[in-house]
């Protein structure tokens, strides 16, 4: 399997405060599936935030998809995103748009005809297991729905990599394991997914992910199901 990621001695500091993120160096590899764990304050999210672009690093190089990412040009950033689905533990769906609207809105934003649309939002809100709630807004729906409409809406367009933080910090534990199959469904098709949480139950409902362990900003040495140490990964 190729790398679809690489860091090298990645930092990240935030203002003059000290680094939040130090000597971060592993790979990704393309079709894999990746928990990040670590307590409160580690450095998941912002982990995560150079992995879809919200963020560049203070120092060191990260490759995304073989190019650096770090140097690329502002107007290849948009590309660049559209290749990454990003699912957050807060939904943030659009209020005033319905369950449709919101899945549609990425392939609307890309220019997409309507009619190649609406197959695809179909087909999503079906994989979701939201097909009668396709007009509901998402005040009036539950967490774990508003999730699954979020995750929809991340993966619509086919990203090759696909980010969610904490995504399953404000559902049921019955959701939550409805939730990981359907990123694991989403792995098994050749998404590369990584997954931030500090639900240490989730782990093991994915027998072949690995584990990224942060503490205090740096990888610290993987244990459990990991097959191969992120660091050497690629090298
Ligand atoms: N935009 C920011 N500006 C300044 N400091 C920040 C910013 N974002 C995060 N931090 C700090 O960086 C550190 C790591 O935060 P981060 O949110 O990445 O951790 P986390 O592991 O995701 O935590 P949690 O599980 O609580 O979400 C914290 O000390 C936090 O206060």
């Amino acid at each position: 399997m190729a790398n679809i990621v690489q860091f090298e001695n990645v930092g990240l500091r935030y203002g003059s405060s000290p680094e939040t993120l130090s000597d971060l160096s592993f790979a990704l590899r393309a079709g894999a599936f990746y928990f990040v764990t670590g307590t409160s304050g580690a450095g998941k999210t912002s982990l995560l935030r150079l992995l879809y672009l919200a963020q560049r690093p203070s120092r060191g190089v990260i490759r995304l998809f073989g190019e650096d990412a770090v140097t690329l040009p502002r107007g290849r950033l948009p590309g660049f995103r559209r290749r990454i689905g990003v699912v957050f533990q807060d939904f943030r769906l659009l209020p005033h748009l319905t369950a449709y609207e919101n899945i549609a809105l990425p392939l609307r934003l890309a220019g997409h005809d309507e009619g190649e649309l609406d197959e695809a939002v179909r087909e999503m809100l079906a994989w979701v297991g939201l097909s009668n709630r396709a007009d509901a807004r998402p005040a009036t729906l539950s967490g774990g729905e508003q999730q699954r409409i979020a995750i929809a809406r991340a993966v619509i367009n086919r990203p090759e990599m696909l980010v969610a933080d904490e995504p399953t910090g404000n559902v049921d534990p019955e959701m939550a394991d409805r939730l990981l199959h359907l990123f694991d469904s989403l792995n098994k098709l050749g998404t590369t997914v990584v997954v931030a949480t500090h639900d240490l139950h989730l782990l093991g409902r994915v027998p072949d992910a690995q584990m990224m362990r942060i503490e205090k900003g740096r990888l610290i040495d993987p244990t459990g199901n990991l097959r191969h140490p992120p660091a050497e990964a690629g090298r």
